[in-house]
């Protein structure tokens, strides 16, 4: 790892905050590897989750590690919520160990030899008391791991002892998170077990997080703005429900295509143990939840899942059924395919279908039709 200073830095200088817009993450860097080229210049929210998306070798775990403080980039500026840590312009570089950052990797290199609480204590040395920026107690609640500290690493579970990494990464108070694929190595049920802590991150912590991911439907789970990579270039961000609902993007043509809905538990249907959940332009059904109405939900779904009616069709078991505005057909991967985006009231959806049954029913920009959901995913 390459920890050194750039060549005509000022050495370990603190971060600079004069003048710089105190929310938001700019980003700016070009690394030229025999065959690689990265070259990026991102404005990114200061708060939330922002993945980076892209195929194997787009060049998000390089991203990272220039945020990071790990590559040296031919051409670089990095600003955090108001503090400077890089500028090649000016010759400021802050070194890795000085940038408050928690990095996660795929799997959380813990110390073999050292209980899981000897292992958190070392992440927090690093910061004094008076900077720390989430207590001991609420990251050990926050991750569900106050019953492990005894434990030594080899004794823990591949789930555990990745929230075991992300405590120790928040326990060094960052002021960013980065996260490279830290559900990869796991299988899907260790997958679903840590997934709900993510979300609690996200949801309870303003740490913004920089997640690297090249699954949507986690995306989809956590992210709140996407960035798209490829070939080491940015062809796209934005928000995800924005991103997710874009044909022209390769997040539509992933098996797992669907769009994002922010939804609000309207109403609980006790005699059928079903729950309505609201959104612009219409509701859903969907099995009775815990959450109390007024709650948000965050619903997925899948291109896969939506067909689509000229009129609506009363004796079908669908529940879910939208009047919609056809507004794009673009042909889908396979020659059999259509996708089509639909707006529910300023609510996207992503229907695929045959394209035979797109010319049956005449489908084209501009068409009034009926969204037929049959299964939708419910977020966290
Ligand atoms: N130190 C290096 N020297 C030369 N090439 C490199 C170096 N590090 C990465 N690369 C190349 O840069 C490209 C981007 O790699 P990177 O790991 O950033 O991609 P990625 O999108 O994170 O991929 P993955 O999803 O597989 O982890 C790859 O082609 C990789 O081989």
């Amino acid at each position: 790892m390459n920890t050194s200073f750039e060549p005509g830095t000022k050495g370990e200088t603190g971060a600079l905050s004069g003048g710089l817009p105190a929310d938001g993450i700019r980003a700016r860097f070009r690394v030229d590897y025999a065959g690689f080229a990265l070259d990026v210049d991102l404005t990114l929210p200061g708060h939330g989750v922002t993945a980076l998306f892209g195929h194997s070798g787009s060049g998000k775990t390089t991203l990272l590690r220039c945020v990071a403080g790990l590559e040296r980039a031919v051409e670089a500026r990095l600003e955090i919520n108001g503090e400077l840590w890089q500028d090649s312009a000016a010759g400021v570089f802050l070194p890795t160990h000085r940038r408050a950052l928690g990095y996660v990797f795929q799997e959380a290199s813990l110390f073999p030899h050292l209980s899981v609480r000897r292992n958190l204590e070392y992440g927090m040395k690093r910061v004094d008391a008076a900077s720390r920026q989430v207590s001991w107690e609420r990251v050990l609640e926050l991750l569900g791991i106050g019953h492990l500290l005894e434990r030594l690493p080899g004794r823990l579970s591949g789930g555990e002892r990745q929230r075991v990494g992300i405590a120790r990464a928040l326990l060094t108070s960052p002021r960013l998170l980065l996260m490279d694929e830290p559900l990869a190595a796991l299988d899907l049920k260790r997958k679903n077990e840590i997934l709900p802590y993510l979300e609690r991150l996200h949801d309870e912590l303003d740490i913004p997080m920089l997640f690297v991911s090249h699954l949507p439907d986690e995306v989809s789970r956590l992210a709140d703005h996407v960035v798209l990579l490829d070939q080491g270039r940015v062809t796209a961000q934005g928000s995800l429900q924005d991103i997710m609902a874009r044909l022209d993007l390769p997040t539509a043509f992933h098996e797992d295509a669907g769009v994002v809905i922010e939804s609000v538990v309207a109403e609980h249907d006790d005699h059928y143990h079903l729950t309505r959940l609201e959104f612009p332009g219409g509701a859903v059904l969907v099995a009775r939840r815990p959450e109390a109405p007024g709650l948000r939900l965050r619903l997925r779904v899948h291109a896969r899942d939506v067909s689509l009616a000229n009129s609506r069709i009363e004796d079908s078991s669908i529940t879910n059924v939208l009047p919609a505005t056809v507004r794009e057909v673009v042909e889908a991967d396979t020659p059999a395919h259509v996708l089509i985006r639909l707006e529910a009231e300023g609510t996207p959806l992503i229907a695929c279908i045959t394209r035979r049954s797109c010319d049956q029913l005449g489908i084209a920009p501009g068409r009034r039709m009926w969204a037929q959901i049959k299964a939708v995913a419910l977020l966290g």
